[in-house]
C-alpha cells in the first residue's frame, strides 16, 4: 500500500476558530430506537456530542453502531426517538441532514471511481452552491464563478487532507488509505458542523492509521465535532474525549477512554459477545497489550482490501 509523503496543509475546513472542547451541544440523539421486523438493532440510545469533542462509538460486531449512524444521518427513519443538530430537529432525509450541517463517511468506501479526486470533492460541495438546473445548462457567468469557487475550495480540502498532489488522479486508482482520506475531504466539502466517520482506519497500515489520527485532530481543531466508529482500540482510546460502548443495540457504558477501557462490563461484553473477539478491548493480563493497557497491534475486523 502506497502512502503519500505529502505534508498536509493547514487550512481549516470550517470555522477558523477552534471550538472549546465540551462546549455547547451540537448533536443530541434522544431515545433512538431502530427495529427491523422483530430485530431491535438500536434500542433507546441517547448521545450528546458537544462542540470541539471527538466521541468514539465502539461495540462488538453487530452491536448496532452503523445502524445508529444511519439513524443520525437520515438514511433510516428511527422507529422511535429524535435527533437534533444545533437544537433543530433533523428530518430523516439524508440531503436535509447534510444541508443542516452533518456529514459522514461510510464503512465501505463510496467514491465515484471514474472521477478524479478533485471532482469527487467538488460533488460534495454542490449542496452549498446555488446554481439551479437551468443556470448549469446555460453555463452563464454565475455558474462559472461558482464552479471556480467550488474547484478552489475542493483543492484546498485536498491539500488539507494531504492529497493536494493527487487532484487529477482517478479515485479508483488511488491507494486505499488515500481513498479513505478523499472520502473525508468530500464530506468536509459540505461545510459540516459535525462529521461522522464509520471505521476511518479500516484496511489501513499503521502509518496510515497514525496519519488518520492526526487528520481527525486537525479536523477537530478547525472547529468541528467528530464521532468515530472504530474497532481499532488503540486508535479510539488515544483519539477520543469520550467513548460510548454499544452492546446489542444499547449503550452499555459511556465515559472517558480510561473509564471505558477498564470497565469490566465492556471486557465481558466483548469476550462474551460472540466467536470473534478480535475487537475485544485490552485486558491487564494480556501479553499483546502495552503498559498503557492498549493493544500493541491495531485490531480491525474488516477484511483488508
Ligand atoms: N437493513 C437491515 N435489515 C435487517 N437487519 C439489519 C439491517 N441492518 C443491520 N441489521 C442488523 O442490525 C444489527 C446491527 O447491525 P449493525 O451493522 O448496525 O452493527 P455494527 O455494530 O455496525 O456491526 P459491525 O461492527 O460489524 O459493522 C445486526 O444484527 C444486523 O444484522
Amino acid at each position: 500500500m502506497t502512502v503519500t509523503d505529502e505534508t498536509p496543509a493547514q487550512p481549516t475546513p470550517g470555522s477558523p476558530t477552534p471550538a472549546v472542547p465540551g462546549g455547547a451541544p451540537v448533536l443530541e440523539a434522544r431515545g433512538v430506537t431502530m427495529r427491523f421486523g422483530g430485530l431491535t438493532a438500536v434500542k433507546d440510545v441517547d448521545m450528546t456530542v458537544n462542540e470541539g469533542e471527538i466521541v468514539g462509538l465502539i461495540g462488538p460486531n453487530g452491536a448496532g453502531k452503523t445502524t445508529f449512524f444511519n439513524c443520525l444521518t437520515g438514511l433510516y427513519k428511527p422507529t422511535e426517538g429524535q435527533v437534533t443538530l444545533n437544537g433543530e430537529v433533523l428530518p430523516p432525509k439524508p440531503r436535509a441532514v447534510v444541508v443542516a450541517g452533518m456529514a459522514r463517511t461510510f464503512q465501505n468506501i463510496r467514491l465515484f471511481g471514474n472521477m478524479t479526486a478533485l471532482e469527487n470533492v467538488m460533488v460534495g460541495r454542490y449542496c452549498r452552491t446555488s446554481s439551479m438546473a437551468l443556470t448549469s445548462i446555460l453555463r452563464g457567468p454565475k455558474f462559472r464563478r461558482e464552479e471556480e469557487a467550488t474547484r478552489a475550495r475542493a483543492q484546498e480540502l485536498l491539500d488539507f487532507v494531504g492529497l493536494g498532489g493527487s487532484a487529477e488522479h482517478l479515485a479508483r486508482n488511488m491507494p486505499y488509505g488515500d481513498q479513505r482520506r478523499l472520502e473525508i475531504a468530500r464530506a468536509l466539502a459540505t461545510d459540516p458542523k459535525l462529521i461522522l466517520l464509520d471505521e476511518p482506519t479500516a484496511g489501513m497500515n499503521p502509518q496510515e492509521t497514525r496519519q488518520a489520527s492526526d487528520l481527525i485532530f486537525r479536523i477537530r481543531d478547525s472547529g468541528l465535532a467528530v464521532v468515530v466508529i472504530e474497532h481499532d482500540m488503540r486508535f479510539i482510546f488515544n483519539l477520543c474525549d469520550r467513548v460510548l460502548c454499544l452492546v446489542r443495540g444499547e449503550v452499555l457504558v459511556e465515559g472517558t477512554p480510561g473509564e471505558v477501557q477498564s470497565d469490566p462490563r465492556v471486557i465481558e461484553a466483548y469476550i462474551g459477545g460472540g466467536d470473534d473477539d478480535d475487537d475485544a478491548p485490552p485486558r491487564d493480563d494480556d501479553p499483546t497489550t502495552g503498559a498503557d493497557g492498549i493493544p500493541n497491534a491495531p485490531m480491525t475486523t474488516e477484511e483488508q482490501p
